[in-house]
Formats: structure tokens, C-alpha cells, sequence
């Protein structure tokens, strides 16, 4: 079972770190927090203090050792940490050594009971570098017995992850070739030779440094090192090496070191100073060069230290070849997938902001910068962690990193892709339509090719800066870009040939209205002049306004690209237009009461106005008869020409008025009757004719009657010897009146109503009443009984 100690306090109060030692304290005094001095992150002491078992008996690897490497503030340092482990007999003072050495807090035997205290590995932090150190169960522990197997799995471990092995051991087992500790050298020769022998790159070193404990200093350390170099050497020798490497050296994989220290009970001042010493060794402490040599480094970034630990434990405890560079390379991949992970969560996060809006049709302002920052940000992240792997692990990775990137990014683009051409299009719609909105004074194709260049620019500027994203090896994306752009392209096209076609639409009515105007004056003149030129004059003046209208909308529709066929149209569309306005404008002149006050006019004109056109007093003498037939006739034959649009110059009338049978069926469809151009010369029906003849014959018969009657008035005269017979006759009834008291009573009320009509005003009135009332009866009779032939 995996054990994990997570502070200084011993579980057994029999195992407690040494500090029976005040001079040399494991934890310097005056140091209570430390900064790991790669991320600025503050590791406090008590957090470095703390230990962990990493193996325990069982041969159980402790998971939780990520954890306690980053509680120790080393997780982000890389390769900026050394690993160092201690070999060596059991109560050796292996810990005793490491606790003095780097302020460790190992547990340390209880002398009492003189037994093991380390089982399986344990792994604390230096105090004052970052400095990882493993305490090794003792070799030859009792507690095993013969069992072997941990004193190799050990040290194959120690050695694949170790930079500095300490072999701690007695002056006195020196020499002894014998001895636990020669077994234990023969182990850790034969797993380096498996680990590190079959690689072509030998630059993998490992330092050994033996640490002879209790020097009394009778046997020079040179002759010790002597001994020493020539038992490994023997060892080294009678090894049976792999095939290929028989020629191998032990300095081809190892270097030396030896350090003795003076007993530590007999002469504890020396021991603690030549601790003090050795530390300096470790920690470059007052500038003295140490053992951690780059070549000792197992290049394992800090932050993958665990899970490589795992792995070498793993496939140790399987008895598995232990290939480390399959183990770095695994380790790679776990780590450079989590790293990459870790980017993704973030860059995830970051999307999920504008993913929405996007989505829902709306352009964001800014989206190719965001997305290269968060593409940066998520790739600076994956760099700075995973670089520090195995190079091709994590070359292949970025690369999977990027794809998924891109990947998520794609939808996002082309969703913004569209959005935006959406809002060029309604950009471009609304730049025309304010472009147009005034009066003519623009050059319609300079308008639209401004807009669609300012469109255009403003899309790609937007697009182009996404595009920035993603580098050659975003095909779709700039397949996808041409595409989108072409498709927008095509739009603006479309729109622009819509408004080409109100814009024409509305130039053909701007025209149409002007020469309706223009034409209503000359028109007006030449139709209330009637006589035989009539249709000349006003066809004289529509065929050249016509033409001025035709030659102006050319003018303008050359800066509309309008097609060969879309002018012909728009001309014959024109014409049509301006032939009917003109054929309005004459019906207003041939409608029943224009036309009948119009005969009527001419009639009164020939018929009451002499050659000098003074008003005619018509007198017996005069022939009255004559003159109204000739005015009248004359009048009649004003029908006919007002009948029909018929010029005395028959080229005058216009051969491009296009009928509906020559229109296509789009432009024809708006008129509900069918035009037909020679249909629509004729004004004024047969039956129509007829009827306006009728009719104004009765008007000049009325004429001819008045002037009849004017001449019988003139000549009305009472005889003077009529009064003479009134007062002979009428002298009896006077009398009787004057003397009947009856009567005469009626006749001064009579006189009294004359009188009051006199005073009110009212006797023009009366006789007015009275003469019209008189004059309707007369004419109603007469009327009634002249037959119209009669005057013929
Ligand atoms: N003579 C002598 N005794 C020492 C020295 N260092 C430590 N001791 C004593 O040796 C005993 C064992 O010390 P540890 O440090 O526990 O030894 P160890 O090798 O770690 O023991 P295990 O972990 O059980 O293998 C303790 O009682 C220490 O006081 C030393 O330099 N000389």
C-alpha cells in the first residue's frame, strides 16, 4: 500500500527527524517561505519540509507525488532541479547524512531499538535548492532477508532518474570485497550497463559519490580511493556484459567521487564541519563548482517527473526491459497530450464568448485578431511546457494541437464569413440607394463601382485578417474565402442590375413627365385652332419633343451599362408612353362637352360676328338663313378633323410607336385593352361623330331661333288710336270701379301693393319672373312644333 506523509510530524514518535544536533538545524533558521524562483509562486518551509514515501514496501507507487512536487513549488522549474539518491547498507546513517546534508526530514533509527526505519523509497526537497533527494532502503535489510529483487528494482530506478547516487558506507567495509555494498555496485553496474549500455549516444552519465562514513583518519582518503577504484574495476571486469559492449569501460558510464566524514559520535564538531562542506558541494554555496553536471541530467522536465517515475516503476516492477528513451517518449505523449489539453480547455473557454453571436448571424468586430491571439496564447502555453519534451513527441502534437484549433476555428469562419457578406450586401443596397436618392446630377456606374470597391474592401479586410490564422496548411480555408468571395460578388451583381432597372425605370418617368408637360402647351394651342393643318402642328411638336426625350435618355443611360436591348426597351417603352400621354391630351380636346363647346364656339363665331368680326343686330333684311347654314356646315366639318389624327403631311405621323403585338409580353401586360398604334388615330367613333352632330345642331338651331326672334321684337309697335278705343271702351268699367265701394277698396289695395313692391326694390325681379316664365312657355312650344329639317 502507497503511503504519503504530509508533514514533518512522524507517524511513530520512536521515528523522528535527528535534531538532537543544534549547530547544523535540517531547517535554516530565518527561512519560513521560499520563492521556487521560476514562476514568482512562494513555497512556504513547512510545505518543502514535508516528505513522501514514493515506494513503499509493497513495492507500491505513490500517485500522489505530481502533487507533492508542485506543494514543493518545483512543478514549473523544467530542467532546472537535480535529483540525487543515497545507496548503502542499512543504519548506515544514510538519512542522518541526508538530513544534515540538504535539511531534509527524513525519518532517523531509534537507537534504542537499533532497527530499519526506511522502507521502500522516500523523496523530500532540499531547503534551500530545488533539489530532489531519495532515501533508498538499505541494502541487505533484514527485513528482507535474501530477497534481492527491491536492492535491483531499486537501483534500476535510482539510476534512470538519479543524476548523483551516493553510496554511503563504513571505513571499515572498505576493502571488503565481499561486503553488502560490493553486491550492491555489481547490481547497479549490471541494470546501467541493461539501462544505458545499448545506447548509441554514451553521453548519459551518472555520478557515484562514496561517502565513507566514520573516517578516523589513520588511512589516507587517496588510499581508501584506491582501494575503492580497484574492487569496482574488479567488479566492473568479471561482469558479464551484453554482446557488443565487452569492451566497455566503466568510466565509459560512471564517474567517481569519494568524500569521508569523521565519526560522528567520537567527533561530532569535524563530523558537522565536513557536512557543512560537502553540503557546499551539492549547492554551489560560496561558489564552489558542484557535482550536478549537465551530462548527469535525465533531461525529464520537473512537471513530468511523476508520471515518468510511474512508468520506470511500472515496467521495473513488470521485470520489463527498461528502454528509457520508449519511457521518455511515452512520457512525451502523456504529457505533451495533457499540456496540449490544458491550451485547448482554455482556448475552448475563450471561443465560447463569440461562438453565440456568430452563430446567430452577427459580425464581430475584431474576430481574426481574437482568433490569432487565442490560437498564440494557446500555442505560447503548449510551448512553454511541452518543449521540453521529446522533440518529435512534441512536434507532433503542436501539430495535432493546431489541426484541433483550426478545426474548431472553421465553423466560426465561415460563419463570419457569411455574416459578413451579408452586411456588405445591405451596405452596398443602402451606399446606392443614398447615392441615388437626389435628383439626376450622378453617374450611376461611378456610383456602383465605388460602392462595390468600398464593399469589397471592407469584406476582404475582415476576412483576409482571419485568414492570417491559419498559414499554408489551411487549404479549406482559403478554398472557402474565393468561394464566399466570388458568391458575394455575384450578389452585388444582382443588386446592382435592380437598382440599374429602378434607376432606368424611374429616368424613362422623369422623361415621360417632362414631355408631358412640354407637350400640353402646343398641343392646347393647335387644338382649340381647329382647321385642316391641325394634326400637322401637333405632331410637328411631339415628334421633336419625342426625340429630344429619346436623345437626352441615351445621354444619361450611357453611365448605366445598360445592354443594347435594355435602351431599345427602355426607348420603345418611352415612346408608347409619350404616344399615349399625347392621346390623352387630345381626348381632354375631343370629350363631348370640350368638343361640343369648341363647335359651339366656331358656329358662334362664323354665325353672330361679321367678316370684320363685329357682333351682328340682326335686321329682316338680313339673310339669316344663309348665314347659319354656312356656319354651320362649316362647323360640321370640324368633326372630321378632330375624328381623326390625320396630318396633311402624312410622314408627320410617328412609324416607332410600338403596338402590343410588337412588344415583348413583359412590357405589353401592363395596359388592360390592347394598344393598337393605327387603332388609336382614330379619336372619335362613327356613332360618336353622329351623336356630337346631333347634339350640335340642336345648339345652332337654338341660335337661329334667337336671332329670329330678335328681329320680330324690333319691330313690335303698338297704334296710337288703340289708346283712344281702350278709353271709350274701358269708361264704364272705370266708373263702376271708382263708384263701387267693393272695387274700389281692390283697387287701393292694389295701389297699396304696387306701392310697397316700389319701395322694397322688387320690380325687376317681378318682371324678370314674369318674362322668363312667359319666354320658357313660348320656346317650349315652338320648339315642339319647328321641325328640324325644316331649317335645312
Ligand atoms: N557511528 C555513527 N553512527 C551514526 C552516524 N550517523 C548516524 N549514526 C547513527 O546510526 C543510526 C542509524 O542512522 P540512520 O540515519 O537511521 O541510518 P539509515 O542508514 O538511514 O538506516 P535505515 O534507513 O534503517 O537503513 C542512528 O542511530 C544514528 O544516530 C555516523 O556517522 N557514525
Amino acid at each position: 500500500m502507497t503511503s504519503y506523509a504530509p508533514s514533518t510530524t512522524a507517524t511513530s514518535p520512536t521515528l523522528r527527524p535527528d535534531s538532537a544536533h543544534s549547530k547544523i538545524s535540517p531547517v535554516p533558521t530565518g527561512i519560513s517561505t521560499l520563492s521556487n524562483g521560476v514562476n514568482g509562486a512562494i513555497t512556504t518551509s513547512q510545505a518543502i519540509a514535508e516528505r513522501i514515501q514514493i515506494v513503499d514496501e509493497q513495492k507500491q507507487f505513490n500517485t500522489h507525488l505530481g502533487q507533492q512536487i508542485d506543494k514543493w513549488g518545483l512543478q514549473d522549474v523544467g530542467f532546472a532541479y537535480n535529483i540525487v539518491a543515497v545507496f548503502g547498507s542499512q543504519s548506515t546513517g544514510k538519512s542522518t547524512l541526508l538530513n544534515r546534508l540538504f535539511g531534509t526530514t527524513f525519518d532517523v533509527m531509534d537507537e534504542s531499538r537499533r532497527q530499519q526505519t526506511t522502507k521502500g523509497i522516500w523523496m523530500c526537497r532540499a531547503q534551500t535548492a530545488p533539489l530532489l533527494v531519495m532515501d533508498v532502503e538499505g541494502t541487505d535489510g533484514r527485513e528482507r532477508g535474501e530477497d534481492q529483487d527491491f536492492e535491483r528494482k531499486s537501483a534500476l530506478f535510482s539510476l534512470a532518474s538519479s543524476e548523483v547516487l551516493i553510496v554511503n558506507l563504513w571505513e571499515h567495509q572498505v576493502g571488503l570485497y565481499q561486503g553488502a555494498n560490493m553486491g550492491l555496485l555489481k547490481t547497479v553496474f549490471e541494470v546501467n550497463l541493461g539501462l544505458f549500455g545499448k545506447r548509441e549516444d554514451q553521453t548519459q552519465r551518472t555520478l557515484l559519490l562514496f561517502v565513507i562514513r566514520d573516517h578516523i583518519g589513520s588511512t589516507p582518503l587517496a588510499n581508501l580511493q584506491a582501494t575503492l577504484t580497484q574492487d569496482m574495476n574488479r567488479i566492473w571486469d568479471n561482469l558479464a556484459k551484453p554482446p557488443g559492449l565487452t569492451a566497455a569501460r566503466l568510466d565509459d558510464y560512471f564517474d567517481m567521487a569519494f568524500e569521508t566524514l569523521p565519526h560522528k559520535i567520537l567527533m561530532p564538531d569535524k563530523f558537522e564541519s565536513s557536512v557543512l562542506d560537502l553540503r557546499k558541494r551539492f549547492t554551489g554555496e560560496s561558489g564552489t563548482e558542484t557535482y550536478f553536471r549537465p551530462a548527469y541530467h535525465k533531461r525529464i522536465p520537473a512537471d513530468g517527473v511523476s508520471h515518468y517515475m510511474e512508468g520506470i516503476w511500472e515496467q521495473v516492477q513488470s521485470n520489463k526491459d527498461l528502454d528509457l528513451p520508449t519511457q521518455q517518449e511515452l512520457l512525451a505523449q502523456f504529457r505533451c497530450d495533457e499540456i496540449g489539453a490544458a491550451a485547448l480547455a482554455v482556448f475552448n473557454e475563450e471561443i465560447r464568448g463569440v461562438r453565440k453571436p456568430v452563430e446567430a448571424g452577427n459580425v464581430v468586430e475584431g474576430l481574426g485578431a481574437m482568433m490569432a491571439t487565442w490560437k498564440e496564447t494557446a500555442l505560447a502555453s503548449y510551448d512553454h511546457a511541452a518543449s521540453r519534451y521529446h522533440a518529435a513527441v512534441y512536434q507532433k502534437k503542436r501539430s495535432d494541437l493546431v489541426n484541433t484549433i483550426h478545426t474548431t476555428l472553421h465553423p466560426i469562419f465561415y460563419s463570419q464569413l457569411k455574416n459578413l457578406s451579408k452586411l456588405t450586401l445591405a451596405r452596398f443596397k443602402k451606399a446606392l440607394a443614398d447615392a441615388l436618392k437626389g435628383d439626376a446630377g450622378y453617374d450611376f456606374a461611378d456610383v456602383v463601382s465605388k460602392a462595390r470597391e468600398a464593399g469589397l474592401q471592407g469584406w476582404e479586410a475582415s476576412t483576409v485578417e482571419m485568414l492570417r490564422v491559419v498559414d499554408e496548411r489551411g487549404g479549406d480555408w482559403y478554398g472557402g474565402w474565393e468561394e464566399e468571395k466570388s458568391l458575394l460578388l455575384t450578389e452585388l451583381g444582382h443588386v446592382a442590375d435592380v437598382f440599374r432597372k429602378d434607376e432606368t425605370t424611374k429616368m424613362v418617368n422623369q422623361i415621360e413627365r417632362a414631355l408631358r408637360q412640354q407637350l400640353a402647351d402646343p398641343v392646347d394651342v393647335a387644338l382649340n385652332k381647329p382647321g385642316a393643318d391641325m394634326w400637322d402642328r401637333v405632331l410637328s411638336s411631339f415628334n421633336e419633343l419625342l426625340g429630344a426625350a429619346e436623345s437626352g435618355y441615351l445621354t444619361k443611360a450611357a453611365s448605366f451599362n445598360c445592354t443594347e436591348e435594355e435602351n431599345n426597351q427602355a426607348l420603345e417603352t418611352l415612346r408608347r408612353r409619350a404616344w399615349t400621354a399625347l392621346l390623352n391630351k387630345t381626348k381632354e380636346h375631343t370629350a363631348d362637352a370640350a368638343l361640343l363647346a369648341k363647335l359651339r364656339a366656331s358656329f358662334e363665331e362664323r354665325f353672330r360676328y361679321d367678316e370684320n368680326d363685329v357682333p351682328r343686330v340682326w335686321k329682316p333684311e338680313d339673310d339669316i338663313d344663309g348665314i347659319f347654314k354656312k356656319a354651320k356646315d362649316q362647323t360640321l366639318e370640324l368633326i372630321a378633323i378632330y375624328a381623326k389624327i390625320a396630318p396633311i403631311d402624312a410622314s408627320l405621323i410617328p412609324d416607332n410607336i410600338p403596338s402590343d403585338s410588337d412588344l415583348p409580353p413583359a412590357l405589353a401586360a401592363g395596359s388592360t385593352d390592347e394598344f393598337d398604334f393605327g387603332a388609336s388615330l382614330v379619336l372619335l367613333s362613327e356613332p360618336k361623330q353622329l351623336d356630337i352632330t346631333s347634339r350640335f345642331r340642336r345648339d345652332a338651331d337654338a341660335y337661329y331661333v334667337e336671332a329670329k326672334r330678335s328681329t320680330v321684337s324690333s319691330v313690335a309697335q303698338i297704334p296710337y288710336w288703340m289708346y283712344g278705343v281702350l278709353v271709350v271702351l274701358g269708361w264704364n268699367e272705370a266708373m263702376l270701379v271708382l263708384f263701387n265701394p267693393l272695387y274700389f277698396a281692390a283697387l287701393l289695395g292694389l295701389l297699396g301693393a304696387a306701392w310697397v313692391i316700389v319701395q322694397l326694390n322688387l320690380v325687376g325681379p317681378l318682371f324678370n319672373a314674369s318674362f322668363l316664365l312667359g319666354s320658357e312657355n313660348t320656346f317650349r312650344n315652338r320648339w315642339i312644333r319647328l321641325p328640324h329639317d325644316s331649317l335645312d
